[in-house]
């Protein structure tokens, strides 16, 4: 696996932004050193020692673009969300996920959003119904994987996800010409329908799906890279794989009925599992950047942040960070043994899914589809790598010849 330094050359390289290194100030892309030890930073070590480094770059408005490989400074943005620093993220993202979303809102208006996607995402709903419908897809996925001789993982996870939007997309129009749903479990289309209907609405149709497509778009790849990972992560490491099959053999067997479906207690009780998921995300680093901007003036250890400023977080600092994690490159789950695991999927020492109040609303759905995937998965199949599998960090995971295997029924 690449280190944060290559995602920082990788910056380099597209912004051209090391190559010019005329003085700050005069026009154009140019890099400067800002950190505490520009000698550490120039020789590309990592650590607790690196550098932030300040690109002056041609955003429009001509602030400065501050990457930052310093894990305190990361960790503080995240806790001075909406004081000192604000959601931010470059016009051409903002294209794509559309001006009204969940990510542009702030204040009052970002709490209400967040509240309804939780009553999807949030713990009481994955217990009540996600669980079921998890472990539903994913037995019927590995199913649908038997007869094929080769199977790229990450594609057929994703594109297998893509219907999803389609399917939620008719079922919007659907519930529109007939209002009303009786269904015992709650599911994202009643909770827009509900909103929809408010007296004030806080948002348009449009908007509504513009949210489900978000939420769509923030699953297909994020889930599908991070099984993908994880797979890769175990076929190079079959005692992690013994581990953990021990582990979901073990929950079967107390069952009366083997089959029986996952029950929540389960779930909570596959530890193991838990630290597989939490060390390949800290390794695969999937969302490798997050932008904020700075609102104030900002003082911190010598320097200033200048209002205005753009703020790129590489999380990859502290994953890859040798004092945080002994050998850092290392796929050890058992490190998280004795690690209190990080509330609600966050802490300063883990930021896979960001911290603050922008954390991800779909952390405990992501860990939740991992784990039951593994489940299904370890008690009732084997695999066999057939081509690629190698990881990449430029800057966000790639599988540059993607991961194949073959999937067999166990004896
Ligand atoms: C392994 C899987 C995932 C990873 C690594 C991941 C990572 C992240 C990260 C790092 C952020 C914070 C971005 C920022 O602070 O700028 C975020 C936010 C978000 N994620 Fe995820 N995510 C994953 C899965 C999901 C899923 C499954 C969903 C949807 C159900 C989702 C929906 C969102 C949304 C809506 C936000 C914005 C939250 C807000 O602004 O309040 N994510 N995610």
């Amino acid at each position: 696996m690449a280190t944060e330094n290559r995602i920082e050359d990788v910056y380099r390289r597209r912004t051209g932004a090391a190559r010019r290194r005329s003085p700050p100030g005069t026009g154009g892309h140019h890099a400067r050193l800002v950190g505490r030890d520009e000698r550490t930073a120039k020789n590309g070590k990592t650590g607790a020692t690196a550098a932030s480094i300040q690109v002056r770059s041609n955003f429009q408005d001509q602030h400065d673009l501050i990457v930052s490989l310093d894990p305190e400074l990361n960790n503080y943005v995240f806790q001075q969300e909406e004081r000192l620093f604000q959601i931010w993220y470059p016009d051409s993202f903002m294209r794509i996920i559309g001006a009204d979303s969940i990510i542009t809102t702030l204040g009052p208006s970002h709490k209400h959003i967040r509240n309804l996607v939780l009553r999807l995402f949030g713990p009481e709903n994955l217990r009540r119904s996600m669980l079921q419908e998890v472990q539903k897809t994913a037995q019927a996925s590995l199913l649908s994987w038997l007869d094929r001789p080769s199977i790229e993982v990450k594609e057929t996870i994703s594109s297998g996800r893509k219907n999803v939007m389609k399917m939620l997309k008719e079922l919007l129009d659907e519930r529109k010409r007939a209002p009303g749903h009786q269904g015992s479990s709650i599911d994202f289309i009643d909770v827009l329908m509900e909103e929809l209907n408010e007296e004030k609405p806080t948002m348009s149709e449009n908007a509504a799906l513009d949210l489900v497509f978000l939420l769509l778009f923030a699953s297909f790849e994020t889930t599908a890279s991070a099984i993908t990972a994880v797979l890769t992560f175990l076929t190079h490491n079959p005692e992690v794989l013994q581990e953990l099959t021990e582990e979901h053999n073990y929950i079967q067997k107390r069952r009366v009925d083997p089959n029986s479906e996952v029950t929540w207690e389960e779930y909570k009780s596959m530890k193991f599992t838990s630290h597989v998921i939490y060390e390949a995300l800290r390794l695969a680093n999937i969302a490798p950047v997050m932008f904020r901007k700075a609102t104030e003036d900002i003082h911190m250890k010598g320097f200033t942040i200048p209002k205005g400023s753009k703020i790129m977080i590489c999380p990859s600092t502290v994953h890859l960070n040798p004092v945080v994690y002994t050998d850092p490159n290392i796929f050890n789950p058992w490190r998280w043994k004795d690690t209190v695991e990080p509330t609600g999927g966050a802490s300063k020492d883990f930021m896979a899914f960001g911290g603050g109040l922008r954390l991800c609303v779909g952390a405990d759905f992501a860990k939740l589809q991992m784990a039951i995937f593994l489940h299904c998965l370890v008690t009732k199949y084997r695999w066999k790598a057939i081509k690629g599998g190698t990881m990449v960090l430029s800057p966000g995971l790639q599988f540059p010849e993607g991961f194949h295997i073959q999937l067999f029924p166990k004896a």
